[in-house]
């Protein structure tokens, strides 16, 4: 038997903003994503990319079916949904509330819906946190406080925090913004890791050359899907040169993608 996609979306819409201002961002989306895969989502500034990841993760309303897993999302309880979708929201997107603590602590939050109500941390929990902090090398600021960290060391904490869920699918909104080079690296080990080990990752990304690297691609203009599939496909690369108004080339180097200025 086949097993269940990590999430399908039927006839998803969001609409954003107030009164007048108000508009339809996404509109009437039909998405299958596989489990056990890496799939990125890309597209120019605007294109709806995080709406779409956030409406995924049930931080936004929004229209239509949702299934994680081949469960429907909407009646599941919060916790049981916190277990099997773990989120990491845009940079600075509403973090500095946590400015005040520790690295550790800040990354002990993801084991929230495993705890029990005022219970303290398990066994369990500090091991995966210390796995956590590891994986995303952040375990040698544990006692620092969350605001003393620079923009990337900030973000390998809340990939930390993420990775501390253990969740079998993980949503993260430009996990790469603020790393560099070599972090970047690392990170693409850590997710070809852990869909190694059966999980599934979902990223924007705005790193074309490292968005290549993933297994499937959503490439997405003005709230529509242009393109669900294999990465490497050429279809996918003449999609994505498209969307970017032929302002990119994509070129075949060492046995990889890269996608060039033109
Ligand atoms: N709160 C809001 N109110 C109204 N419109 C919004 C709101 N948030 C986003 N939008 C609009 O929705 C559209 C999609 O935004 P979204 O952030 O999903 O795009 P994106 O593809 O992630 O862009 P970027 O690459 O710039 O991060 C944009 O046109 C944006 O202006």
């Amino acid at each position: 038997m086949n097993n269940p996609p990590a999430l399908q979306a039927s006839q998803l819409s969001v609409s954003l903003g107030n009164g007048s201002a108000r508009r339809q961002v996404l509109c009437g989306l039909n998405l299958t994503l596989r489990a056990g895969a890496w799939t990125a989502i890309v597209g120019p500034n605007g294109a709806g990319k995080s709406t779409l990841l956030r409406a995924l993760a049930q931080v936004i309303p929004h229209q239509g079916d949702l299934k994680l897993l081949g469960c429907a999302l909407a009646p599941m309880a919060p916790r049981d949904r916190a277990r099997a979708l773990a989120w990491l929201a845009q940079s600075g997107a509403g973090e500095t509330s946590a400015d005040d603590l520790t690295v550790y602590d800040v990354a002990l939050l993801g084991r929230l819906p495993h705890q029990a109500w005022l219970a303290p941390p398990s066994a369990a929990d500090h091991a995966a946190v210390e796995t956590a902090l590891r994986q995303s090398q952040a375990w040698d600021w544990r006692t620092r406080a969350l605001g003393e960290l620079s923009g990337g060391e900030r973000q390998r904490v809340l990939l930390a925090r993420l990775l501390a869920v253990q969740a079998p699918v993980m949503l993260m909104d430009e996990p790469l913004a603020n790393l560099d080079p070599p972090h970047q690296a690392d990170w693409i080990a850590l997710v070809r890791a852990l869909v190694a080990e059966g999980h599934t990752v979902v990223s924007v990304l705005h790193e074309i050359t490292l968005a290549l690297m993933a297994n499937d691609l959503v490439v997405m203009r003005q709230g529509h899907i242009d393109y669900v599939g294999p990465a490497h496909d050429l279809v996918a690369h003449r999609c994505l040169e498209t969307v970017f108004d032929h302002r990119i080339a994509i070129h075949p180097l060492n046995h990889q993608w890269v996608a060039l200025p033109r």
